[in-house]
């Protein structure tokens, strides 16, 4: 199991950011982790990073709790802009590559088919071609699990729906064990990527299977149906009133 959680919870300072959350990721799968801004997407992926402590539940990461130990076999792309803006997209490989093991040519690749150069200094770059600097870096990494926090933050939408279409598949012809967490609350382009979904709504599980389990189950895509309950639920609440 790359990824597995047993009720799951945490609270920041008794807010309920994730609550009961049990789910397992699989050597090879493509998962979206999709729900609305504050639905706790962030969170489950910092846990798994070990970052964030659970206040309840268990998570594991290749069999043991996240920590130093696994993060070697953790590609982590934050939400927040890490690289210092005085490097260049080399230098930030150079240095990652001291404490990870990197594929060089699939670095070259990505950044290539991405129109970024290597040598321009990062504060020089529009903060979409910064995170295609921080993406092309991650997808470098040879590593077991990716958890990407929203990736393409920044990126035009016609562009980002070529780029996760071909990542995707340059990326799954590499290693058909690694698995992919994708957190994204852009559902409409991204959900019929993936292999399977977990939407969130507010630190819960809203909906979990494959993009066309769900289409089944619910008659609409994944983005309406979430679009349908997030509305239900705001009904419930004003009518609760
Ligand atoms: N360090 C923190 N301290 C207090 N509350 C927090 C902290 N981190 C997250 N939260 C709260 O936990 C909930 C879930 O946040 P989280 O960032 O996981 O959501 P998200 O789905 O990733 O949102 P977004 O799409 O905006 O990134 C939110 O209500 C948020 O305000």
């Amino acid at each position: 199991m790359i990824l597995q959680t047993q009720n799951l919870g945490k609270r920041f300072f008794g807010n309920v950011a994730l609550e009961d959350l049990t789910f397992t990721a699989n050597p090879g799968e493509f998962i979206g982790l999709l729900g609305v801004n504050g639905s706790g997407k962030s969170t489950l992926i910092k846990m798994a990073e070990g970052l964030v402590k659970p206040t309840s539940g268990s998570i594991k990461v290749l069999g043991e709790a996240p920590g130093a130990s696994t993060r070697r076999q953790v590609a982590y792309l934050p939400e927040i802009d890490h690289l210092y803006m005085s490097w260049n997209a080399r230098y930030a490989f150079d240095f990652m590559k001291g404490f990870f093991p990197m594929n060089e040519q699939r670095f070259k690749d990505v950044l290539e088919f991405l129109s970024v150069s290597e040598t321009a200094r990062l504060g020089t770059l529009s903060k979409g071609n910064r995170t295609r600097v921080r993406l092309a870096l991650t997808l470098a990494r040879d590593a077991k699990l990716y958890l990407l926090d929203e990736p393409l933050s920044g990126i035009d939408p016609l562009t980002r729906e070529q780029i996760l279409h071909t990542l995707i598949r340059e990326f799954r012809a590499d290693d058909a064990d690694s698995t992919m967490i994708l957190a994204t609350h852009q559902i409409a382009e991204a959900e019929s990527l993936f292999d399977r979904v977990l939407v969130l709504d507010g630190g819960r599980v809203l909906l979990e299977g494959t993009a066309e389990d769900i289409r089944n189950a619910r008659g609409v895509s994944i983005d309406r149906a979430v679009k349908q309950d997030a509305m239900l639920a705001e009904s419930r609440r004003r009518g609760g009133k």
